[in-house]
């Protein structure tokens, strides 16, 4: 059972993910630590190597399964990059049951684009986890369609969940910039990771305590914020003491030119790139 859910997870019927990469697979991970039944799971991914494969299968989980061996699909998993979807979207259509839930983590496609390529009145949800789902310490932005039964939803939610915390939104104007704040954002954690390291390096440190200092750093800081009851500004004026050594780095981060600024570019830069994935 992960922290999240509050049972194992029984989605009353199988699932289907369709892509098994980075994080497909993430989310796979976090389902089956939720206690999915594996018998439940079923994968389709042509690329798979045959040794994943070969793991999946001793895990129990089907792949490569034909859709008429799979009896009423309660969801599919869509979880392959924004330019092979329509390719695999017709894929996706033919596990598609009546009453079966299309969850699409595709960065940029539209709730209206994919419904285009599934039965009439399918239900979809346009989801934007990130890959810490795999350890259930992710976080996913998501949105129901109107043809979203609340049951469906309740599914939907039970297998985001298991990965972590679910923000559902309104609006899924909304879901690009989730896409640019936390579906991304791990990728700008670990860059600090390593721009940390790098700096300690030229600071005269060598490369390898200078790599397990900054990992440490960022792993403690990140459970510090997990566990205080404080805001990030608070646990930031923690650290700086008056005049001291965090001031001065300070000084720099919180430039005109700084790091905000800088943050703001990014997110803007990947909210951006999501809409144009929109085609
Ligand atoms: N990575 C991340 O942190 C996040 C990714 N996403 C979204 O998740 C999706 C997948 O991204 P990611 O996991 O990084 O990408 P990956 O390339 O790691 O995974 C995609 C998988 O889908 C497989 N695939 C390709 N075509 C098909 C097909 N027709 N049918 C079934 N499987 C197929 C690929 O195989 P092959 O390699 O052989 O092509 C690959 O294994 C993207 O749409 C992305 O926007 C969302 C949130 C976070
Ligand atoms: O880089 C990407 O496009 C995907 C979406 C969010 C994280 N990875």
């Amino acid at each position: 059972m992960t922290a999240h859910s509050v049972g194992p997870l029984q989605p009353g019927g199988p699932i289907v993910l369709i892509g098994a990469g980075k994080m497909g697979g993430a989310l796979l991970e976090g389902w089956l630590a939720g206690g999915l039944d594996p018998a439940l799971a079923a994968v389709v991914d042509p690329g798979l190597p045959p040794d994943a494969k070969a793991a999946f299968k001793r895990r129990g989980v089907r792949t490569s399964p034909d859709p008429d061996t799979i009896a009423a699909p309660a969801a599919v998993v869509l979880a392959v990059k924004p330019q092979m979807v329509a390719e695999a979207l017709p894929v996706a259509a033919r596990f598609m049951a009546p009453g079966a839930v299309l969850v699409s983590v595709l960065a940029g496609v539209t709730a209206t684009r994919l419904a285009a390529g599934l039965p009439d009145g399918a239900a979809v949800v346009r989801a934007m986890p990130n890959t810490p789902d795999a350890i259930a310490r992710g976080v996913t932005g998501a949105v129901a369609a109107a043809t979203v039964t609340p049951a469906q939803k309740a599914l939907a939610d039970a297998l985001l969940k298991a990965g972590g915390q679910v923000e559902w939104l309104d609006d899924e104007g909304l879901i690009d910039a989730v896409t640019g704040v936390s579906g991304s954002g791990p990728a700008y954690v670990f860059l600090l990771a390593e721009a940390l390291a790098e700096a300690g390096v030229k600071a005269g440190l060598p490369a390898d305590l200078a790599g397990r200092l900054a990992r440490a750093t960022v792993e403690g800081a990140g459970e510090l914020l997990r566990r205080s009851p404080e805001t990030p500004e608070t646990l930031r004026r923690n650290v700086t003491s008056p005049n001291g050594t965090t001031a001065a780095a300070l000084a720099v981060l919180m430039a005109d030119d700084g790091f905000a600024p800088l943050l703001t570019r990014a997110v803007a830069a990947a909210t951006d790139r999501s809409r144009e994935l929109a085609g």
